[in-house]
């Protein structure tokens, strides 16, 4: 792992930089949970410095049109589609890699386009989800005890002093291996790939086999016909040629986040410039925490989750603080209360949230309220229960006449063996055979696709009141 020294000639030498002191500060003097502990300051503060001085990653006018977007979700206009991997790795930020969830969310978006009929607002759990909170600051094995894995951005996966040791240069990495994914992200969206005439290509290799695979090409045949039919009528197909595609992550990780924060020049608004949409975490959205603070300065979309035990004044408090104006496509609200719970909590939240004015978008993470721990001692999720959570929180907005504004799930495109159940049937047994996760267990391709064909088909029972063009 290479420890740049504060004595290498490193950008951010000089001391100038706007983040001393300026609006990206009061954060500091509060309490920020789950954070790493740095065992040298001063290389922390290095690179710290290295990042003030790094280009950003994404501009204020990019997120400026994701939060248009997200405004259209707020009015039910459009629909949300947020996945990726728990926890990204550096040595994942490939081309297969990126390319294959990449083609997941396509395929999942074009199937639900094709139910809703309502623009899907597309966002990557990607180029920049490399920070983890943990339920635990440490991890014992045989009698040993080292602090937790905390991502790719603070330390190292294998259960050795050495990897478990907090390293602040991992920042760095975290920021080429985010400019890295996003490169070919922009590459493969505008560049081609992400043509709706290769609605079919995207699912090669998953045809034979797969129930939704089959469906999928169905689906495909219809779009392909219908694109030859507006070429036969003249109409251009200019806008079908490359996908809007935006990418987020937690931010969690505040050294990062404020390193990377830049003024935007005519409004004098900040802009997390790591992503376009980043979200304050179930463990971290205690309302006089650093992570709320730091939020609150920022211009970006943002989101927040919530687990099961949320209350009503918890969400109007972080309303209040996040979103002040009542701005539509400024605050997200991401439910993770598990599938049990989710028909319970949801109704007075909605309720109450609706009564006071605000316009937030809602989402469900029907991932992190459903995890649970395999006799093999693999985390793991069951498909089944990840269908019942959506279900329970589309349910919900059906009978408060509100906008269930889409999913924020954890998935792959590869054909891994980490959440049981689904088309394909993963078993407890299979677990071991491809498990291949740095954190949480994710869906695989087919598992994803499922659950695109399930949400349309909600999608579809919805009143006659949420139909396009309506107002919730
Ligand atoms: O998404 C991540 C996990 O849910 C979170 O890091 C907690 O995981 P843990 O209980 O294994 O620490
Ligand atoms: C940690 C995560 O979620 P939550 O904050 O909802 O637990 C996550 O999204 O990986
Ligand atoms: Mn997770």
């Amino acid at each position: 792992m290479e420890n740049e020294s504060s004595e290498t000639g490193q950008p951010g030498e000089s001391g100038e930089t706007w983040a001393a002191g300026g609006p990206g500060d009061s954060w500091r003097t509060l309490a920020a949970a789950q954070q790493p502990d740095w065992p040298d300051r001063r290389e922390a503060a290095a690179a710290t410095r290295w990042l003030t001085q790094a280009p950003p990653l994404v501009l204020a006018a990019e997120c400026d049109r994701l939060r248009e977007r997200m405004a259209a979700v707020a009015r039910g206009e459009a629909v949300l589609l947020q996945g990726g991997d728990c926890a990204e790795t550096f040595g994942e930020a490939t081309s297969q890699g990126v390319r294959g969830k990449l083609r997941t969310l396509l395929q999942m978006a074009v199937v639900l386009t094709h139910a809703t009929a309502l623009p899907v607002v597309k966002v990557g759990r990607m180029a920049g989800q490399y920070a983890k909170p943990r339920s635990s600051p440490v991890e014992s094995r045989d009698g040993l005890t080292l602090p937790s894995y905390r991502g790719d951005a603070v330390n190292g996966a294998a259960f050795t002093e050495e990897a478990r040791t907090p390293d602040p240069w991992r920042m760095r990495r975290m920021y080429e291996a985010s400019a890295t994914t996003l490169n070919l992200v922009r590459a493969l969206t505008t560049g081609g790939f992400a043509d709706l005439r290769q609605v079919h290509d995207w699912n090669k290799g998953f045809v034979a086999g797969s129930a939704a695979g089959r469906r999928y090409e169905r689906i495909a045949d219809e779009i392909d016909r219908t694109l030859a039919f507006m070429q036969a009528c003249g109409v251009g197909l200019g806008e079908l040629t490359s996908a809007e595609f935006f990418v987020g992550h937690e931010g969690l990780l505040l050294d990062y986040e404020a390193a990377l924060t830049r003024p935007e020049g005519e409004t004098g608004r900040s802009y997390a410039a790591s992503g376009h949409l980043l979200w304050i975490g179930e463990r971290t959205r205690d309302l006089d925490g650093a992570h709320v603070e730091y939020f609150s300065r920022i211009a970006n979309p943002i989101a927040v989750k919530l687990g099961p035990t949320a209350s009503a004044d918890d969400v109007l408090g972080l309303i209040d603080r996040l979103d002040p104006a009542r701005e539509p496509g400024r605050l997200t609200l991401v439910v993770r209360a598990g599938a049990d719970r989710v028909r319970d909590v949801l109704p007075t939240l909605v309720e109450k949230v609706t009564a006071e004015g605000a316009r937030v978008c809602w989402v469900s993470d029907p991932m992190h309220g459903n995890t649970f721990t395999a006799p093999s001692g693999h985390k793991t999720r069951r498909f089944d229960a990840v269908l019942d959570e959506v279900r329970g929180f589309m349910e919900v907005h059906h009978a408060l006449g509100t906008h269930p504004g889409g999913v924020h799930v954890e998935l792959t495109g590869d054909d891994v063996t980490e959440c049981v159940g689904g088309g394909n049937a993963v078993r407890t047994e299979d677990l071991a055979q491809r498990y291949e996760t740095a954190c949480d267990p994710r869906l695989n391709h087919d598992q994803s696709l499922d659950l695109a064909f399930l949400l349309a088909e909600m999608y579809r029972e919805r009143p006659a009141t949420l139909t396009p063009g309506s107002r919730p």
